[in-house]
């Protein structure tokens, strides 16, 4: 049988930020595809281009030159608007802080997104998923940093999105706080199907991927499957 296509197909990619001295190359030439349902994790020293690969796979900014083709749809040609629409229908964003609004409980800060989706999980379901089904009605002052993370989590997949991209999830966390992050997105990951992209600086989380990129100086510096997919909770750190 054939494989299935990947999700993305990346070619050539580049961005390079200011002009003329002051340019900075901070991606020089990425080629790469990601297979569908994938968990995949970047590792990378600082300033070696991850952050602005993620930023440019979600449509958050453009590229120099290159093309990210998303299943039939070319990212690189799209403007504001087709990204604006691009993220909204396919994208789900966490970062390394929460962002919850503080007024509104768990279930409140998630049905804020719901209620713009074409077809949402109910909020208690998204919430359910990352472990939080007796935190519905928390605000985020009683909830724990890795509950405030998982309410993120929960908020960024409830509208079904084809990707998660994770920038630093547990860059914030104790590793014990962590690993429960990590067990909520490798939840997702097996149960949604969501294709999820993680950033880290830790390369034991590298453990949990399928598919590992190591950046260095705007490049991939080595793409490679894991041979065998770690549990968070089976991860020693
Ligand atoms: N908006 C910007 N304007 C100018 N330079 C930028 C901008 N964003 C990133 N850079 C530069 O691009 C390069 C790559 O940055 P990027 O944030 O992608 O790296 P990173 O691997 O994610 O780093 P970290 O692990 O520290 O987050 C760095 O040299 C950075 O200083």
């Amino acid at each position: 049988m054939a494989s299935a296509p990947p999700l993305y197909r990346i070619e050539g990619l580049t961005k390079t930020y200011g002009e003329g001295d002051a340019a900075v190359q901070a991606l020089r030439g990425v080629n790469l595809d990601v297979q569908q349902s994938a968990m995949v994790v970047l590792l990378g020293p600082s300033g070696s281009g991850k952050s602005t690969f993620l930023n440019i796979v979600g449509g958050l900014d453009q590229a120099t030159s290159g093309h990210v083709h998303f299943e039939d749809i070319e990212l690189t040609s799209l403007g504001d608007h087709g990204l604006t629409e691009y993220r909204r229908h396919h994208v789900g964003f966490v970062f390394q802080f929460y962002n919850l609004v503080a007024s509104l409980t768990a279930r409140e800060n998630v049905a804020l997104i719901t209620e713009i989706a074409e077809e949402p999980m109910e909020p208690a379901e998204a919430l359910a998923l990352v472990g939080l089904e007796s935190r519905l009605d928390h605000f985020p002052t009683q909830l724990s940093g890795g509950e405030q993370q998982r309410v993120a989590i929960a908020r960024a997949i409830a509208k079904r999105p084809k990707v998660l991209l994770c920038d630093e999830p547990t860059g914030a966390l104790d590793s014990q706080t962590g690993v429960r992050v990590l067990e909520a997105l490798d939840q997702v990951n097996r149960e949604l199907g969501t294709t999820t992209l993680l950033i880290t600086h830790n390369a034991v989380i590298a453990e949990m991927a399928d598919h590992v990129l190591r950046f260095a100086d705007g490049q991939l510096a080595s793409s490679s499957p894991n041979p065998t997919r770690r549990r968070p909770g089976d991860m020693i750190w």
